[in-house]
């Protein structure tokens, strides 16, 4: 069983146009010939497009840090998956801690996303993590079995070919505080072991679970080094074009 790493970029809210085109012209000039890991850039909407001209028929992917569930319809503000494919995204970021926080999503509406990234051919990157009072408590396995469980409800290991999950610890993310190499790889597993019982084992064993939260350049490789974490979803240490094409280049 051989999982290719992806390393995934999430520029949340930061870079106009401008910024986000110069980033993705230097990532390019940088990693175009970067082939053990699959690279992804997930700039914020309005700079999609730009990013996607930047990077067109190289091997940096690129996806989108949300959507909303409809193709189409009343739904002032969003964006649908066709919009998303029709111009090349292939990415999608799903339930990302900051989205259930700040914009109340809740695991029936992810997984109501979940399934229109299938539909549509969007691999999503579905985000889960547990609060630091939840691991204080000991409830960091309730807690993504629970979030796993209702994401994936009426999913089918056909559907799953294309699933990442990104472990993202909320109180790792943004705060310079790491899971250890051991503690994600803790989780890794018991996130695995939740998708074989809910899909089945062959899908639990191809998916890239990947971590996130306070990734560097510094610590990167001990955590990519472990063999349950199959790539990294990263904040701050991407939006520096140096510092991210360190931490791809351990
Ligand atoms: O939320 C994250 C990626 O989605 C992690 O953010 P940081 O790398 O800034 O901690």
């Amino acid at each position: 069983m051989s999982r290719k790493p992806l390393i995934a970029a999430n520029w949340k809210m930061y870079k106009t146009p401008a910024e986000a085109r110069s980033c993705a012209e230097a990532l390019l000039k940088s990693l175009q010939d970067h082939t053990r890991d699959e690279i992804a850039i997930c700039p914020p909407f309005v700079s999609l497009s730009i990013v996607l001209d930047t990077l067109s028929g190289s091997n940096l992917a690129v996806g989108a840090q949300n959507m909303h569930f409809a193709d189409e319809g009343a739904y002032t503000g969003e964006i649908s998956p066709p919009m998303l494919t029709s111009i090349g995204v292939t990415y999608v970021i799903l339930g990302h801690s900051e989205r259930r926080q700040y914009f109340n999503e809740t695991d029936e509406l992810v997984n109501q996303k979940l399934h229109a990234a299938f539909r549509h051919k969007l691999s999503p990157i579905l985000c889960v993590g547990e609060k630091l009072e939840e691991r204080e408590h000991n409830l960091t396995e309730e807690v993504l079995m629970r979030q796993i469980e209702l994401a994936l409800r009426n999913v089918s290991p056909n559907d799953a070919s294309s699933l990442v999950i990104a472990y993202e610890p909320i109180w790792a993310i943004g705060t310079g505080k790491t899971a250890t190499p051991e503690m994600a790889a803790e989780a890794h597993l018991l996130i695995r072991s939740q998708v074989a019982r809910r899909l089945d084992r062959k899908s639990a064993d191809n998916l890239r679970i990947l971590y996130g939260g306070s990734v560097r350049p510094d610590n990167a490789p001990s955590l990519l080094n472990q063999p349950e974490i199959d790539g990294a979803l990263v904040g701050g240490a991407s939006l520096n074009p140096e510092s991210f094409i360190k931490l791809v280049r351990y």
